[in-house]
């Protein structure tokens, strides 16, 4: 289908979804353009969607690539984010299914998760600032507090029809793809940790890098291993998936609603971000140390960059 639409579009897109596992697809959307973009940082996970609600345009990105192939690890962030940067995107709502740590997150629960513990390993490429320019972003709340009292109100709305929501919470975010043992499991537990995955890094880091608002809603599918009931596997997490697929899909589409309606807000233009990144970045690399390759590339995430400096 997305072969058949047009690549290009020409009006900024503010909004963007990042759909994890289980949630390759937003229904229910006209669909006006499919994109290919390119970044210095190489092409994204799978072509942008760009979907008409109301007359605003949304970007959706499929985390894992069109068919899943990309593996948490080879999920290409940097390209992801600066892709959806370089389209206008000032807001991202990432969903991720989520295994549970706690008793009271029960499977099929959702969590808007306020912080997050690295258990990543190196191993992914993590910043936009290297190899000749240094920049070093704030990330003490890794999530956007705005954005995710908008999800809570949605959600609480949503309490009808079954949705279940803890509001806060710590997401582990382990490198994977095997799932953690039993012993890292009891220890996530023990350091506070609310819902595991294996995407929420660098997604967040680069968000916040490229002065994105970005919340995560996490959908619990499991309870990870420490748990008496069955340990994890990939049928429970695409069983729970299925099961509550459809309350995922309102419960980001209540918060596109809400999202369209404040489209030129400054809430959704992140004008709260807007400074912090390029302020870490300017001061740090005196002229005569930076690269030019390395600026270029910062130019691309935020044109004009290095114009009066
Ligand atoms: C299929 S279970 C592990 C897989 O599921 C989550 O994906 P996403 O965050 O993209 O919804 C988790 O992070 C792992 O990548
Ligand atoms: N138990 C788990 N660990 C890591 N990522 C997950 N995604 C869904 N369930 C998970």
């Amino acid at each position: 289908m997305s072969e058949s639409l047009p690549s290009h579009f020409d009006r900024p897109v503010h909004i963007a979804v990042i759909g994890g596992t289980g949630l390759g697809k937003l229904a229910g959307y006209t669909p006006v353009a499919a994109l290919t973009p390119t970044t210095p940082w190489g092409a994204p996970s799978s072509p942008v969607l760009i979907l008409e609600h109301t007359g605003v345009p949304i970007a959706f990105l499929a985390r894992h690539g069109l068919h899943h192939q990309l593996a948490p690890h080879e999920i290409p962030a940097r390209a992801n984010i600066a892709a959806l940067r370089s389209l206008g995107v000032r807001t991202v709502i990432a969903f991720s299914a989520v295994g549970s740590l706690r008793e009271e997150i029960k499977p099929m629960d959702f969590v808007i998760p306020d912080q997050i513990i690295d258990r990543t390993k190196g191993i992914r490429p993590f910043t936009f600032f290297e190899g000749g320019v240094v920049g070093h972003v704030g990330f003490a709340d890794p999530f956007d507090a705005g954005l995710a009292k908008i999800v809570a109100q949605c959600a609480a709305a949503m309490k009808g029809d079954g949705v279940v929501l803890h509001q806060g919470g710590t997401v582990i975010c382990m490198e994977g793809p095997q799932f953690s043992t039993r012993a890292e499991s009891n220890m996530y537990r023990s350091w506070g940790g609310s819902v595991i995955n294996m995407s929420a890094l660098p997604e967040a880091k680069l968000a916040r890098e490229a002065e994105l608002a970005y919340q995560m809603i996490c959908m619990a599918t499991d309870y990870d291993c420490w748990h008496t009931t069955e340990d994890v596997d990939v049928a429970m997490v695409m069983k729970y998936m299925q099961a509550n697929g459809e309350n995922a899909k309102h419960l980001v589409g209540a918060v596109l609603d809400e999202l369209c309606k404040l489209d030129s807000s400054d809430l959704v233009l992140a004008k709260h971000w807007e400074g912090s990144a390029q302020g870490a970045v300017k001061f740090m690399t005196k002229p005569e140390g930076r690269n030019p390759e390395a600026m270029k590339r910062v130019e691309f995430l935020f044109p004009g960059f290095w114009e009066e400096s």
